[in-house]
């Protein structure tokens, strides 16, 4: 396991008269990896994350930073020194965005021409073009606005950076787009984050381990995804991971040793002749527009999703699901056609995998 950035040593928060919205909370975050903290609503996920910047005080309990006790420090300096995301953007309405992003090094004292400086390379870094930086907040999409709260909690290079339900308000395909996108970054910055979400698929997607906390602010289950996936802890893991867990966890495997087959290929002007089998629909750079049937006049049938060499089993096995020939269609990585996988032995690899893990377990 990594080095230890945040400790959480017995904390519980019990807010005015009710059950302890954390209870007994004892874990050791990485460093320079994403923490995830996922649950039902309710479980203390929001509250365990703001014990760590004080913006809530434990009733007991200690939580060290880089080995610091936090309720050591003045509490408006440690958050400064803590990057924070939340769901709204929660941006600064009557300021531009690039005023926006230099809020935190102007309160540390940076001169307004270098902190817009580099506010407009953190306009870059979290792929916003540059002339946005003139805008309010609300000339922006949700995601625009997300990709800004983002390059904020950047400004001030924090080693930490917290992120609660950062991506939960925008459509799905923005979503992925924002989760790639941290990952992207994560990769070049190395910084220690802490995320929150109610969302598993989100959870295993980004998190190097994920937290899974029951109601009562219990932790259930503190492990990296592909484990909880493959073993949940128990019962109350299992039906929060859900019914699709078996098939989500093919996401962590490689479909490397795949067979890849040939297969029989038309031209879309050659559309109308006939088949005696199925054929796959190329363009002129040979990439796959879709499907020919066995049958004579039918046209162009949509394809499914594609499998492009080294995805994971998971994608495999929708690429043969998805495709009306039973047949998924590989390509390479400029993306033209490499030949077709078939579900079965998208199966037999899934054992395979499944049988070589019982051997090293
Ligand atoms: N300021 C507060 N005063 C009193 N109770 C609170 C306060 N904040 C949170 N709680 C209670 O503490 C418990 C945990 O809340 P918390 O927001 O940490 O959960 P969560 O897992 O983040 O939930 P969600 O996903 O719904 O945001 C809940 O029962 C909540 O009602």
């Amino acid at each position: 396991m990594a080095e230890a950035m945040i400790e959480f040593q017995s904390v519980t928060k019990q807010y005015q008269g009710g059950q302890p919205a954390v209870d007994g909370l004892s874990m050791s975050i990485g460093k320079g990896a994403i923490t995830v903290f996922v649950g039902p609503s309710g479980c203390g996920k929001t509250t365990s994350l703001r014990m760590i910047n004080r913006m809530v005080e434990p009733t007991s309990g200690t939580i060290t930073v880089d080995g610091r006790d936090v309720s050591k420090e003045p509490a408006a300096r440690l958050r400064r020194s803590m990057g924070y995301v939340m769901q709204s953007s929660g941006l600064m309405p009557h300021r531009s965005v690039l005023d926006n992003i230099a809020t935190v090094p102007r309160l540390n004292g940076v001169s307004k021409g270098v902190a817009r400086k580099r506010a407009a390379e953190l306009l870059d870094v979290v792929g916003l073009a540059s002339a946005l930086g003139k805008r309010y907040p609300s000339q922006l999409s949700g995601g625009q606005q997300q990709r800004v709260g983002v390059a904020r909690a950047l400004a001030a290079d924090p080693p930490v950076l917290l992120m609660d339900e950062p991506f939960s308000a925008v459509d799905p395909v923005v979503r992925d787009e924002l989760q790639q996108e941290l990952l992207r970054l994560q990769r070049e910055l190395a910084k220690t984050i802490v995320f929150v979400t109610h969302d598993i698929d989100e959870a295993t997607v980004l998190g190097d381990k994920v937290a899974v906390f029951a109601v009562g602010g219990k932790l259930a289950q503190y492990a990296a995804p592909e484990e909880i996936l493959r073993a949940p802890a128990n019962d109350f893991v299992a039906s929060f991971v859900g019914r699709d867990r078996g098939f989500r966890h093919l996401a962590f495997n490689a479909a490397e040793s795949i067979r890849v087959h040939p297969v029989k290929t038309v031209e879309a002007p050659e559309l109308a002749a006939e088949n005696r089998e199925w054929a796959v629909v190329l363009d002129a750079g040979s990439r796959p527009l879709g499907w020919a049937s066995p049958r004579d006049g039918t046209g162009l049938i949509p394809g499914g999703s594609l499998f492009r060499r080294g995805d994971t089993l998971r994608r495999a096995l929708d690429a043969a699901l998805s495709s009306p020939s039973g047949l998924g269609v590989v390509v390479d990585d400029d993306g033209k056609l490499a030949g077709v996988l078939k579900a079965e032995e998208v199966l037999a690899l899934i054992e395979e995998t499944r049988h070589y893990r019982e051997d090293a377990t």
